[in-house]
């Protein structure tokens, strides 16, 4: 990350628009990921944010994104926007590729969007590059940075022809665009495809995490627990620090297959991804596929009773010790400096 960041700095951004996809959320605040994209748009671009919205709840959302970043807004509602999964979406970004021929598109590198960008390259012709963590300007084109190989390399990808639509991954790119004073709100016709409509959406129910803990994905902190805690009794230590510092709890897959965590909790390859500030791992090696789902966090933290165990490679602390000793210990010290 340090050296894809030093190459961000470097990129200077250009003055091409860059289209960004900001959906609504039920409360009439666009999406968690719309601060990030608008941020990585400013990266190589000038950021265009296009809202998707059930009919009346657009305009709501276009005024706040002004705050984020967004130079104009193009506003796209449809009774369809909560009905129809995608299709909305597909045709306002194929409407701003119409009016804003844009350099890139971005979009969340979520379940959804990643259907949402590969039917809008059908739909105007363009390509996708999936899953970056960063993004730069050179050679007069958007460049796409990912992580591979378990995190050991950055790969960089772009396209020719059509425009790029690029997924990000969230939690991945922590710039944030300068705020606009008052972007400009266009209002989109859309053209929904009568052929493909896509899945219809019967319910929506949000599935929240178990008691007042963070989400796993999009958490700023995140302390996973693996085989090493030996139990689920034992992997109530990771809970225990997770609480204290008002983090996620992840898991590996070890600890999730020996049934100590949940299956939604594991992060790596065939888990989540996250990229926090802050992960903590407590009896986790660090196995490849582990690393694939981690090693972009800023912070890693590892206490693990092996010195030669692969996550201190990674590592930025690394303490070698049984974590019921030890994490019991950080505790206390947590607790009395908040008391003292
Ligand atoms: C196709 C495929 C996909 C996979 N996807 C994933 C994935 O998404 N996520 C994932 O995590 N894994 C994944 N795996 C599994 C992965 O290869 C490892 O088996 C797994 O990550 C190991 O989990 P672990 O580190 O908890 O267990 P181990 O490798 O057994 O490590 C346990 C660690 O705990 C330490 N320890 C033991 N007792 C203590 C103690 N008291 N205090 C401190 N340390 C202690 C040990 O020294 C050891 O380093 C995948 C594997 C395959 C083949």
């Amino acid at each position: 990350m340090t050296e894809q960041n030093e190459q961000n700095r470097q990129s200077t951004a250009s003055a091409a628009p860059i289209l960004v996809l900001v959906e609504a959320v039920a409360d009439g605040r666009p999406s968690s990921m719309a601060a990030e994209l608008l941020g990585a748009a400013s990266l190589v671009g000038v950021p265009v944010a296009v809202v998707t919205a059930a009919p009346g709840a657009g305009q709501g959302v276009a005024e706040q994104l002004g705050a984020l970043g967004a130079t104009q807004v193009l506003v796209a509602e449809s009774e369809q926007a909560g009905a129809q999964l995608g299709s909305v979406q597909v045709a306002a970004l194929a409407a701003g590729v119409g009016q804003f021929s844009p350099e890139a598109v971005l979009v969340p590198n979520t379940p959804e969007s990643r259907a949402v960008a590969g039917r809008l390259a059908v739909r105007v012709n363009g390509a996708v590059c999936a899953d970056a963590v960063g993004l730069r300007w050179a050679d007069e084109e958007v460049i796409a940075q990912h992580s591979v190989f378990g995190g050991d390399f950055t790969s960089e990808s772009t396209v020719e022809g059509g425009p790029r639509i690029i997924t990000v991954r969230p939690g991945s790119i922590s710039q944030r665009a300068q705020p606009v004073q008052a972007p400009q709100i266009h209002t989109a016709t859309l053209e929904l495809s009568q052929g493909a409509a896509g899945a219809q959406i019967r319910e929506v129910s949000e599935h929240a995490p178990a008691g007042d803990r963070p989400a796993l994905r999009g958490a700023k902190t995140v302390v996973s627990g693996g085989r090493g805690l030996g139990s689920a009794e034992g992997f109530g230590l990771a809970e225990q620090l997770a609480d204290v510092l008002g983090a996620a709890v992840g898991a590996s897959r070890a600890a999730v297959d020996a049934g100590y965590a949940a299956p939604e909790l594991q992060v790596g390859q065939t888990g989540v991804s996250v990229t926090p500030d802050l992960y903590v791992a407590l009896g986790i090696s660090g196995a490849i596929q582990h690393r694939a789902g981690m090693q972009t966090a800023k912070t890693i933290v590892a206490i693990d009773k092996d010195p030669d165990a692969p996550i201190f490679e990674i590592a930025d602390f690394g303490v070698v010790g049984d974590a019921f000793e030890v994490v019991p210990a950080v505790i206390e010290q947590i607790q009395a400096r908040r008391s003292g």
